[in-house]
């Protein structure tokens, strides 16, 4: 492409030097420059693009992206925000992949791995090649990679949609965060279905309040079935979850046609009814536009059931049965570090599980809690560099629903690692937990180790907030670490 075309994908843009500059690639970090690539200054949350301009020219740099000057001779298109410059950019330089596939996108503050996990197993079940997202991995086909985010900054995410559609891929299921919505990382793609799960406290340390939170959510839905659409006449749908109140929000903000999900309310379009929940998983009925069938899932929690009904809603509109999806969602079995059970032969059991929010640690608890026979014992921290405020709130969740509290470290990053253990204690003593049914022990290997090596028979070890992680950061250093090989190697030392 030229540097007038890319400038010209912009309302707002000036070009100094040479418009008919060539460019043959797109890069953001100037340690990764290639010769001919346009270098593209972002304002990060850690350093500033704009110093490594010179580094990139060095490099090969053809031209620059800037937001202000930087002394070079240099073909230079001057932007205002150039991390929407970038995102558009990418997607015109992969020829604007997101419109040859299917793209669904997931937001939500708990449950969009799980609920991306399901439409996956649907579509794929009905043998559509489909392509993932998201927090575990990024997944094209059979194919896995490991990812960085959750959803990946505009430039890797059009260069690997670009990838789907090489691989003929029909649909691709994509978490979509609220710091990419805020970042800018999915302008530029053109999404056909948007879920929103629910909306509860996360994240406050980045978007401030639970209003900015909500509003930054709210852009999948107010950029679904308007401006940004080439083609406004395309289907363009939001699936929405009834039982959360800020649904109402977004369901004003998009012109897609809204489908409602939920349990509480009669008025929805998907619900689920007669719930039965066990330690082996639930049952429940849906009934909805397409017909009412009773279901079967192998997840375990009320909270899965809201995971599936989205899912459901999603595949009814790509006209899939009732039936079909009924099949594939009940052969569903458990997903990576999500309420993972495990199990050594020993006759106790032993839960790892992703709960990182007030929201879903409590979820988690109050499912135990709803099958446990013995005592309830809760392993979690909370991670360093991330919304503090939540801190206190995990530890009064977590000694409301459990009879022992380890309270430890979950990835202190870069903060002292005690010190997150004192604030989440906080909580715990707001709640009166006495002092002798909980502790703090900062090294994770040894929480988990004390909660199995005093577990009894029945009683349930909930490891909770790392759930798939490989690794702990502590102190800026990133350590293999994994709760479930932890656990294991726990377990069968004991049994020895
Ligand atoms: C706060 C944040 O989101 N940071 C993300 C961001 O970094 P940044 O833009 O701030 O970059 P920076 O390190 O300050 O560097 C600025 C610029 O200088 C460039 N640079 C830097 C050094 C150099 O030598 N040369 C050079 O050119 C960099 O390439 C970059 O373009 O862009 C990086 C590359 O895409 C991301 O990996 C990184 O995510 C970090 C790892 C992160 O932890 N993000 C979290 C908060 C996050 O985004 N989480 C959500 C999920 C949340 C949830 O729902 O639970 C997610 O989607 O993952
Ligand atoms: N619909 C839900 N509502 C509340 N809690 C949930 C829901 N689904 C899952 N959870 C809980 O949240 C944890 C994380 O689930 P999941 O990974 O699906 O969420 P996520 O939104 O992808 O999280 P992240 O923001 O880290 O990507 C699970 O381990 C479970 O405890
Ligand atoms: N996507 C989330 C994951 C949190 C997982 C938890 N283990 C932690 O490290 O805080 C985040 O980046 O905030
Ligand atoms: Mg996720």
């Amino acid at each position: 492409m030229l540097l007038k075309e890319f400038a010209s994908l912009l309302k707002l843009s000036t070009i100094h030097g040479d418009a008919d500059t060539v460019i043959t690639g797109i890069q953001t970090d100037s340690r990764k420059i290639k010769s001919g690539d346009l270098f593209v200054c972002v304002v990060g949350h850690r350093m500033d693009g704009h110093n490594f301009a010179e580094q990139a020219v060095e490099n090969g740099a053809s031209a620059l992206v800037v937001e202000r000057k930087v002394k070079l001779d240099i073909p230079t298109i001057y932007v205002k925000d150039s991390r929407i410059a970038l995102a558009l950019f990418a997607s015109a330089f992969y020829q604007y992949p997101s419109h040859k596939l299917k793209l669904i996108g997931v937001t939500g503050t708990n449950g969009k791995t799980t609920t991306t996990y399901l439409i996956d197993k649907i579509l794929r079940d009905r043998f559509f090649k489909t392509g993932l997202m998201g927090t575990i991995q990024m997944k094209i086909d059979h194919q896995t990679y490991s990812v960085e985010n959750t959803t990946q900054e505009s430039l890797e995410l059009q260069k690997n949609l670009n990838l789907m559609v090489k691989r003929n891929i029909d649909y691709c299921i994509m978490e979509v965060s609220s710091h990419a919505l805020e970042m800018g990382r999915v302008i530029g793609c053109r999404y056909r279905t948007a879920v929103f799960t629910n909306l509860t406290q996360d994240h406050l340390d980045y978007h401030g309040t639970m209003e900015k939170y909500k509003q930054s959510k709210g852009l999948l839905f107010s950029r679904l079935g308007n401006t940004f659409s080439d083609n406004p006449n395309l289907n363009k749908f939001a699936i929405v979850n009834g039982d959360d109140e800020a649904s109402s929000y977004f369901k004003k903000l998009t012109t897609a046609e809204v489908f409602t999900y939920g349990i509480e309310k009669e008025d929805v379009d998907v619900r689920a009814t007669d719930i039965q929940i066990t330690s082996q998983g639930t049952q429940f009925k849906v009934i909805s536009f397409a017909g009412t069938l009773d279901f079967h899932l192998r997840l375990i929690g009320k909270f899965n059931i809201y995971n599936a009904l989205a899912a459901v809603a999603t595949s009814l509109i790509e006209g899939i049965s009732l039936e079909e999806i009924k099949g594939s969602l009940k052969q569903m079995k458990g997903i990576d570090g999500r309420f993972e059970a495990v199990y050594e032969n020993q006759d106790y059991l032993v839960i790892v599980d992703y709960s990182h929010t007030p929201d879903s640690l409590e979820n988690a608890l109050k499912t135990i809690s709803e099958f446990a026979e013995g005592k309830i014992v809760c392993v979690f921290g909370c991670g360093g560099d991330r919304d503090r405020t939540k801190r206190p709130l995990m530890g009064r969740i977590a000694a409301k629903y459990s009879d022992y509290v380890y309270v430890t470290s979950d990835n202190p990053r870069t903060e002292d690692p005690k010190q997150i253990l004192i604030e989440i204690e906080q909580g715990i003593s707001d709640s009166g937990m006495a002092k002798n049914q909980y502790e703090l022990i900062v090294d994770r290997y040894q929480a988990i180790e004390s909660a199995i090596k005093n577990a009894k028979e029945k009683d349930i070890i909930l490891i909770a907030g790392k759930g798939h992680e490989t690794y702990q950061e502590v102190h800026g250093v990133k350590n293999e670490f994994d709760d479930r090989l932890v656990a294991k190697k726990v377990i069968r030392s004991i049994i020895k």
